[in-house]
């Protein structure tokens, strides 16, 4: 039996799990507001506030760390690479603390899974990354040619909900083509076919649908004006985009329940806001679609807004025309990040080597 340490940090939240073997022995999400967070102007400075938050969960189950077999972390934005279980290794620690394609939460997954590995003598390992790529070359051309579209989104979780949505129809995911739509604190829609992810909008920065802490894309001209209006530092736009867009920019919250009650009160413009993220949800999905080409076997609602009655409704209003919608809220992220590590462990797979 291997017990592992499953850490997998998100924008708006910090998910922990122990589990022995695929067993979990515990599982748990912190939901972090806006306000906690906002002392910290990098990710990096984030570092001891989320190693101790998953320190302190460890103490209050009781877990030794000695018990522990490996740490498995959400891996975050490195270099583009294929998916797959990754050891720690100092190249990618490198990359993960300058943040080499950005900023995320995800990029403190493999650095705090390798620093309490290596108190222990144990291995780290990353799953799946955000910056997993199997773009078509068609999709990666953006009208201009300096820049290029990037696949950076929720790739573990869109994965493991695309492969159990095939288990369940008792079929390969390499059979279907699938529409995944991540609902978290960044949203990404991901056209799934036959198994690859061949687009995706860039969830991180400036691309989809708007979602409770970021814009996604945004009219361009008007923009660009704002860029250069004198009024901001590069800086400051470039968190106006990511971490306080969209819900955030709004209502100061990136707690969709909160906007949820705000429209229970009569607050029109909350309605109007909350409604407007689905319908951008819908657009996305709609474009997912045509990528496809019309061959969709079903459309999976995954994340933390999936849980919001309302929410999903509007999407489904707009898209059952298109394929079957399944909605699986939450995420399967800390399953899958276990059952990378001991696909490894158990000698089933080599972990890979980032380069
Ligand atoms: N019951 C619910 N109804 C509506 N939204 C919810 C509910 N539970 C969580 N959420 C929203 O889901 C979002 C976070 O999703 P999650 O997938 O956990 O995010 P992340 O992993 O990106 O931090 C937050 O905006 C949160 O308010
Ligand atoms: C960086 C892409 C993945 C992402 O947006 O994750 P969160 O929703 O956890 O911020």
């Amino acid at each position: 039996m291997f017990r592992m340490l499953i850490i997998n940090p998100g924008s708006t939240s910090t998910k922990i799990a122990v589990f022995d073997d695929l067993n979990p022995v515990f599982v748990e999400t912190l939901r972090h507001s806006s306000e906690e967070l906002a002392p910290y102007n990098t990710i990096f400075e984030q570092y001891e506030f989320r190693k101790g938050v998953i320190l302190n969960a460890l103490k209050e189950k009781n877990i030794p760390l000695e018990s522990l077999n490996a740490v498995v972390g959400r891996g975050g934005l490195l270099k583009p690479i294929e998916g797959g279980t990754y050891i720690v290794n100092e190249r990618m620690l490198e990359d993960l603390k300058i943040g080499v394609q950005g900023q995320h939460a995800s990029n403190l997954g493999g650095v705090i899974a390798y620093e309490i590995a290596k108190s222990l003598n144990i291995p780290a390992y990353i799953v799946d990354p955000v910056v997993v790529d199997e773009m078509d070359e068609i999709a990666r051309i953006s009208g201009m040619p300096e820049i290029q579209r990037k696949s950076i989104f929720h790739a573990l979780n869109q994965k493991a909900v695309a492969k159990r949505y095939a288990k369940e129809k008792g079929k390969k995911y390499e059979e279907l083509n699938l529409i995944v739509a991540h609902l978290g604190g960044g949203i990404s829609v991901g056209a799934h076919r036959k198994g690859r992810v061949v687009d995706v909008n860039n969830a991180l920065d400036g691309e989809g649908p708007f979602s409770p802490e970021r814009t996604g894309s945004l009219p361009v001209g008007d923009l660009v004006k704002m860029c250069f209006s004198g009024k901001y530092t590069l800086e400051e736009m470039k968190k106006k985009i990511t971490g306080k867009g969209g819900l955030m920019a709004y209502f100061g919250t990136n707690d969709a329940r909160d906007v949820k009650k705000m429209m229970d009160e009569g607050n029109k413009e909350a309605e109007l806001v909350y409604k407007a993220m689905a319908y951008q949800v819908a657009k996305e999905i709609g474009m997912c679609a045509t990528v496809l080409k019309g061959e969709v076997d079903a459309i999976i609602l995954t994340g933390g807004l999936a849980y919001g009655k309302e929410f999903v409704e509007w999407i489904k209003e707009r898209v059952s025309f298109i394929a079957p919608v399944v909605v699986y809220p939450g995420e399967d992220e800390m399953l899958a990040l276990a059952e990378g590590g001991l696909r490894v462990l158990r000698g089933e797979e080599p972990a890979k080597e980032y380069k």
